[in-house]
């Protein structure tokens, strides 16, 4: 069996008497079996940033999920023109809009008669307190409710010559306080105010309470609407009541009846005397939607989490510790928009998150569903008929989501307080995701930085070596035996250093004899020869040809003769036992100096080479 299914626009449940109008729908709802879904927002005339955010939960009420609707003046007043109404519930429900507190045309309407309230309130101050000196706080001058409450308070008195003093106020707290300091200040001999609504007349007592207590018994205090904070209050505000089981049944009737000719029904107001108009105290039953004990498990310290898993379990925690019915986190499937005039709904949403009744429904977790259907289908359309509230989950004005409970138990306050929670934690939690995944990046690219430097430094490396490197000996080049010989002078100052110029016998005899590539593995093997013999500090360079520089920083009385000699030991051992048919022999002139910042290289090397030279002459001379 399908159920109907009723949608409620609700402003701020834990305020005024919000809660019990919702309150006397839900039971309604849950005799005739039906399911009831509140749309939790703000008043939707509201320009304030954040009301706007919360208001987005409206747009959620569609022809598809809902079947009649009933939408109150606090969350749609009447300054909502008619066109414009008419224009945004064209398509929010598939069969009635019934209007609560205000009369549309073309609406059934079910209304309330403040003067009644009002009328009995004031007939009691009078006959039971016989007061006589009033103050009358007027809620907004251009509201509907307003008016009769005040037009009716002052007929009364007027009817007992009394003129009251009547001082502007509206439906705000902060204009409540502003006023009762006033009072507090100016006014002593007043018996009685009379505040427009519970809301104000509750921040006058609590502030009297917390910051004036002397003025406790001063004066009395009343107000209007019965909300669920009059009994929380000391002393319990006497009010007037709205007759909202009675409304609610009769928006019953209008659901369940066939006529469709819009009716108006206006119930009558009531007073509810309590003690804050100065009778004795009575006890009532208080609703569920304020915690009045202190908690050891506080929902701020207890739900704090940077993964989902992490914040799941401690949700799970948190709702069966309040004994909330159920809850449904939601998340769009594209990512979080930014909250525009212009913003629609997003089509599709994907389950994270289901606890019902004690129990995690992971079977539905990750389905994706059309948005508009609130909820995936067999999830809650079940055998028992069940009353949602849904809200928007946000940060700042970035929405990525709506949230659902099962209000059928659990405390407003709480899930109130839940709500914010978990659209703070999932925001954490996609701030933690980005960065951690962005921090990944950072570091796959540092490592490929690396490997990418790396093979720089390998490259530089084979570079600086090929650039100082004679590429057919292996030995220093010109310029690498320049730059080796210019580093050791620099850190051997005060040591004397010898230039050995080393040159090879009749090498243009073994190329023209031989071949040119047998001159090259006489080079070669006059190359390795110089490198064994010389140590790992001395610096081995080919000039050019066959000619080599060895650079030696020994002591001054070091006698370089004797690696020369152990050179031509190693040719002559070549020689002997290489099998070519040329032989190897080196000249050497050497030129040792004192090492100074002075050192010219070049000059010392010529040196060397003259040094060499004359060795050369003297030896041609003597053949
Ligand atoms: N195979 C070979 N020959 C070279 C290379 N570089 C220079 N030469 C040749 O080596 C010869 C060197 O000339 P010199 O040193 O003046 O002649 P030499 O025959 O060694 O004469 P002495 O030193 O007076 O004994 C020239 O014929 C160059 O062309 C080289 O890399 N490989």
């Amino acid at each position: 069996m399908t159920r109907k299914t009723l949608g409620l626009f609700i402003s701020e449940l834990t305020r005024n008497n919000n809660y019990r109008l919702f309150s006397a729908l839900k039971q309604q709802a849950q005799q005739h079996r039906m399911h009831l879904i509140a749309f939790e927002g703000r008043c939707m005339q509201s320009e304030n940033y954040a009301d706007k955010q919360l208001n987005f939960i409206y747009q959620f009420c569609n022809e598809e999920l809902i079947d009649d609707l009933i939408v109150p003046s606090s969350a749609v007043p009447l300054s909502f023109t008619q066109s414009k109404f008419e224009r945004f519930f064209k398509n929010t429900a598939k069969s009635k809009v019934i209007t609560y507190y205000t009369k549309r045309e073309g609406y059934h309407s079910v209304r309330v008669d403040n003067a009644s309230g009002s009328s009995q309130l004031v007939e009691h101050l009078l006959a039971h307190h016989q007061y006589q000196r009033f103050i009358v706080i007027r809620g907004p001058v251009n509201d509907d409710d307003a008016n009769q409450r005040f037009k009716a308070t002052i007929k009364v008195l007027e009817s007992k010559s009394i003129e009251p003093l009547v001082l502007q106020g509206s439906w705000e707290s902060k204009d409540s306080i502003r006023l009762i300091k006033t009072i507090i200040k100016q006014y002593d001999n007043y018996q009685a105010v009379i505040f427009p609504n519970d809301e104000t007349a509750i921040a006058a007592l609590d502030y009297i309470n917390n910051f004036a207590p002397q003025y406790k018994e001063f004066f009395s205090i009343v107000g209007f609407d019965n909300s669920v904070n009059a009994r929380n209050i000391s002393p319990q505000l006497t009010t007037a009541d709205h007759p909202h089981p009675d409304m609610a049944a009769k928006t019953f009737e209008l659901i369940t009846q066939d006529n469709n000719n819009p009716s108006d029904t206006i119930f009558e107001s009531k007073a509810i005397i309590r003690a804050s108009c100065g009778c004795q105290h009575h006890k009532e039953d208080t609703q569920p939607t304020r915690k009045l004990y202190t908690d050891s498990f506080y929902l701020h310290e207890n739900l704090q989490a940077l993964n989902h898993q992490d914040f799941f379990d401690k949700l799970t925690f948190a709702l069966t510790d309040r004994e909330i019915s159920g809850c449904y986190i939601n998340l769009y499937k594209t990512k979080a928009f930014e909250l525009k005039a212009t913003s629609e709904v997003p089509k599709f949403s994907k389950l994270v998150y289901a606890f019902s009744d004690g129990n995690l429904h992971n079977e539905y977790i990750d389905e994706t569903f059309a948005t508009q259907q609130l909820l995936p289908e067999g999830l809650w359309r079940t055998e028992t008929a069940k009353t949602l509230l849904a809200k928007p989950l946000y940060y700042n004005n970035e929405h990525f989501g709506f949230i659902v409970f099962d209000v059928n138990q659990g405390r407003m306050q709480d899930i109130q307080e839940i709500t914010t929670h978990v659209a703070t934690t999932l925001h954490i939690i996609n701030l933690f995701e980005r960065m951690q995944s962005t921090l990944q990046e950072n570091a796959r690219l540092m490592a490929d930085l690396a490997k990418i430097n790396q093979s720089l430094l390998n490259d530089n490396s084979s570079l600086k070596a090929i650039s100082t490197t004679d590429e057919m000996t292996g030995v220093l080049n010109r310029r690498g035996f320049y730059q080796e010989v210019e580093a050791l002078i620099s850190e051997q100052q005060g040591h004397s250093i010898t230039f050995l110029y080393a040159d090879m016998d009749r090498l243009k005899y073994v190329n023209d004899t031989f071949g040119h590539s047998a001159g090259d593995e006489a080079i070669s093997k006059i190359a390795s020869t110089l490198s064994q013999v010389f140590r790992n500090n001395d610096i081995v360079g080919r000039m050019g040809g066959d000619e080599f520089v060895i650079c030696l920083a020994r002591d001054k009385d070091f006698d370089v003769s004797i690696l020369i000699n152990r050179i031509d030991a190693e040719l002559d051992y070549y020689n002997q036992t290489s099998g070519k048919p040329f032989e190897i022999a080196m000249s050497f002139g050497s030129y040792t100096l004192d090492i100074s910042h002075e050192l010219d290289i070049e000059k010392a090397i010529e040196q060397a080479d003259a040094a060499l030279y004359e060795k050369k002459k003297a030896r041609k001379a003597t053949r």
